[in-house]
């Protein structure tokens, strides 16, 4: 069976803060992204995690500045320390390549923790040795490369039915959630029943917009690290592809009835969407 996730679905999980919670139950995304090469894919993913509804966002990456500057709010410090992370984004804008021992060191921690952590990008090849909790957000190549590395056969992604059963069998080999980025996303969870989600405007497929997905899962993990991976990350993929369509100008339809034909946007502005997006889902 497989399951295409809806408005309703994603509705269902969100919740407005009460008098009861603090910026510490509203939960804590911790960040350790980008790089001296890919700055501003830091920058997208804690911006996107607290446009999300983070309550917290602890930066520990190597684009502090260009994080800073763009957001003040975030605290950027080297480690955690005592501050309790709901959930760990990492990945994004780093090269596997280019990593040294302290970063990796940092990484293998994470990796090690009982917190769930969303693994981007130059973080998937350190997934197979890994026992957190975790979703891995691969795009297509970054997919095959990762089975490459866990001696998976190679599948042809041009069927939906062929990337569910790659999607399924690399998550149950990896025994965490896997999710593969694409015009209809699909997650599944180490022994669920697979999801897809589609209807994101393919204004969307521009650079940047998989590092701000991976804030979005961020905050919506640490909201309730209790719920299972793979329905907060649906619920993620469904808020982003609906940003994106109010940012485009696709949500509100069109006069002749369909579908309007929207404009280009740019990955910040998928970001700043999200808000718009939460709130007509409250309303
Ligand atoms: N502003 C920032 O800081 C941004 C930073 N970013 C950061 O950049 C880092 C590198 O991530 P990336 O996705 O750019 O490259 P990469 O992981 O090498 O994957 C390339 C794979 O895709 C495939 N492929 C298919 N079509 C292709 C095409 N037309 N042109 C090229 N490739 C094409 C191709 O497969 P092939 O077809 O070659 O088999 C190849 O395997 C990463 O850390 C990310 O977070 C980005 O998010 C952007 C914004
Ligand atoms: N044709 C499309 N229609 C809708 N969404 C798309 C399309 N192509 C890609 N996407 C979405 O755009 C994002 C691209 O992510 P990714 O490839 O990681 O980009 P980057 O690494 O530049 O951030 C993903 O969320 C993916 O699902």
């Amino acid at each position: 069976m497989l399951r295409e996730w809806t408005r309703a679905d994603t509705s269902e999980l969100l919740r407005v803060p009460t008098a009861d919670d603090d910026k510490y139950s509203r939960g804590v995304v911790g960040l350790r992204t980008g790089s001296a090469s890919y700055p501003g894919a830091a920058v997208l993913g804690v911006e996107a995690a607290w446009r999300a509804g983070a309550g917290y966002v602890l930066y520990t990456g190597g684009a502090r500045d260009a994080v800073l500057a763009r957001r003040p709010e975030t605290v950027a410090r080297d480690e955690a320390g005592r501050t309790r992370v709901g959930a760990w984004v990492i990945g994004s804008g780093t090269d596997a390549e280019h990593r040294d021992e302290r970063e990796r060191t940092a990484l293998e921690e994470i990796l090690r923790g009982d917190v769930a952590v969303v693994v981007d990008a130059g973080a998937l090849d350190l997934a197979a040795h890994a026992t957190a909790p975790m979703v891995l957000t691969p795009h297509a190549g970054e997919f095959r490369r990762l089975r490459a590395g866990l001696g998976l056969e190679d599948v042809d992604l041009a069927t939906e039915d062929a990337r569910v059963a790659g999607v399924v069998e690399t998550a149950s080999r990896l025994g965490a959630t896997v999710l593969l980025k694409g015009s209809r996303t699909v997650i599944a969870g180490p022994d669920g029943e697979p999801i897809v989600i589609g209807d994101a405007p393919a204004w969307l497929s521009t650079a940047g917009s998989g590092d701000v997905l991976g804030g979005v899962i961020g905050a919506l993990i640490a909201a309730d690290p209790a719920r299972t991976l793979a329905v907060s990350a649906a619920a993620a993929v469904w808020l982003h592809g609906r940003a994106a369509a109010r940012a485009s100008g696709v949500a509100g339809g069109s006069s002749a009835g369909g579908r309007a034909a929207g404009h280009p946007i740019v990955a910040l502005d998928v970001a700043e969407a999200l808000p718009g997006a939460i709130g007509e889902l409250l309303s």
